[in-house]
């Protein structure tokens, strides 16, 4: 794997495929063709800029047109009215009918900024190929490992890792083991990259280094392929007559790459009060306006708790950005019971959330020894669009219809008289 986020990679699975010196020669080695693919407007400044070069058996250019997907149906734009409700889902299960990855996602909620899927496959993709116009794909598998085969290269990505794919780039996700399961996080917003880290210095949180990139791998299969692609909202199904997997070499920085959030760098007080979760962001997505994310992945990780003399679960708190939180493992410190791996939670702007009555007695009757939080993955989608949920989750019987049940029943404070 290459190392790094958001390096200047350069990688040949043959000797001498790669073109040096320049990006497009009259004559490419071996007769590949060279291919660029943006991320970014071509003129977007040097440091936001995106783009790789590919050198390909054949042209990516190469297809029959798109007609309209059906199968499945599952990836639909947002529809309805927003209720300010909060909303909490059981896990999804993994039974049924054989379903790969395109099928077997599930949209639940989308904004300007960013669409949220979860899956549930039981089935390899075979010859089907996956491509997204619509936004950059930050997979965050809770069950199962996953092999990821793109237009780049192969890798493979478990539950506490996560895999990032360019917009554009054609990939197929397929289960390691018989099934897998999982969130999707679709940014349709500035490409994620690492937090600015502030005061806290040169190191920390997600360290550049941890970030991995599959070398170039090429599949010289002449196999039908069915290219099923998300454009503006929609699925469209086209027929390549050979695998779209037959990039050779590339160079550039925009590639998919994997992160193992175990090797996050946590932060956190060493004195008193609950920092706000900002403290945890592994990648953020910025808006236009400085400081506020279109989207902020932030988890909740393995940590000491130390603070004292401190309420050390997350506070009672109305927040103006949106929060879409999903658990990997184990459980969350701001909930007892209810929210399950696997499952998602959904608070949004200005909706009213915090510790559940059990947590929240918890906390208040701890005492309050250095503890490890140990054993569990929590993170959230923050953004600062309100997610719109699809029919799908608020007809699904996976809702639960006593969420708000959590926050009831908490006892007066009582004044002095
Ligand atoms: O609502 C949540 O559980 C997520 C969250 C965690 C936290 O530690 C502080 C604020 C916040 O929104
Ligand atoms: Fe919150």
């Amino acid at each position: 794997m290459l190392t790094g986020f958001g390096n200047h990679f350069a990688t040949e699975a043959v000797p001498g495929a790669l073109p040096v010196g320049q990006n497009s020669p009259q004559k490419v080695p071996f007769g590949l063709y060279a291919e660029q693919l943006s991320g970014t407007a071509f003129t977007a400044p040097r440091h936001e800029n995106r783009r790789s070069w590919l050198y390909r058996l054949r042209p990516s250019a190469n297809h029959a047109p798109f007609a309209p997907y059906d199968g499945g149906g599952l990836l639909r734009a947002p529809e309805g009215p927003v209720s300010p409700n909060r909303l909490r889902w059981d896990p999804m299960p993994i039974t049924g009918a054989p379903t790969d990855f395109i099928d077997g996602l599930t949209t639940y909620a989308g904004n300007e900024g960013c669409g949220v899927h979860l899956y549930a496959i039981n089935r390899a993709m075979n010859a089907r190929a996956f491509a997204n116009a619509d936004g950059e794909m930050l997979i965050v598998p809770q069950e199962g490992q996953l092999r990821l085969t793109t237009e780049m290269g192969v890798f493979d990505v478990e539950p506490l890792q996560i895999a990032l794919i360019p917009r554009g780039v054609r990939f197929r996700v397929d289960p390691i083991d018989a099934t897998a399961r999982g969130y999707v996080c679709e940014n349709i917003g500035a490409t994620f990259r690492l937090p600015d880290l502030g005061p806290i210095g040169s190191n920390g949180l997600a360290n550049p280094r941890d970030f991995e990139t599959p070398g170039a791998a090429y599949e010289d299969d002449d196999t039908p392929t069915e290219l099923v692609m998300k454009f503006e909202g929609r699925l469209w199904t086209t027929t390549i007559d050979h695998s779209p997997f037959d990039v050779v070499a590339w160079h550039g920085n925009l590639a998919p790459c994997r992160y193992d959030l175990r090797r996050f760098n946590t932060m956190n007080t060493v004195s008193f009060d609950h920092p706000d979760p900002s403290i945890f962001t592994v990648l953020t997505s910025p808006s236009d306006t400085p400081g506020t994310a279109n989207i902020d992945f932030v988890i909740f990780p393995p940590r000491w708790m130390v603070a004292e003399g401190t309420f050390r679960p997350p506070w009672f708190h109305r927040n103006i950005m949106s929060e879409f939180m999903g658990l990997i493992e184990g459980a969350y410190d701001a909930k007892a019971g209810g929210f399950a791996p696997g499952g998602a939670s959904l608070h949004n702007r200005m909706g009213a959330h915090g510790p559940d009555r059990a947590s929240y007695e918890a906390a208040v009757a701890a005492d309050l020894k250095p503890h490890k939080i140990a054993n569990t993955m929590a993170f959230m989608f923050e953004s600062c669009h309100v997610f719109r949920p699809t029919r799908f989750a608020m007809e699904t019987p996976l809702l639960q219809p006593d969420y708000d049940a959590c926050w009831s029943d908490f006892p007066k404070a009582e004044l002095p008289r």
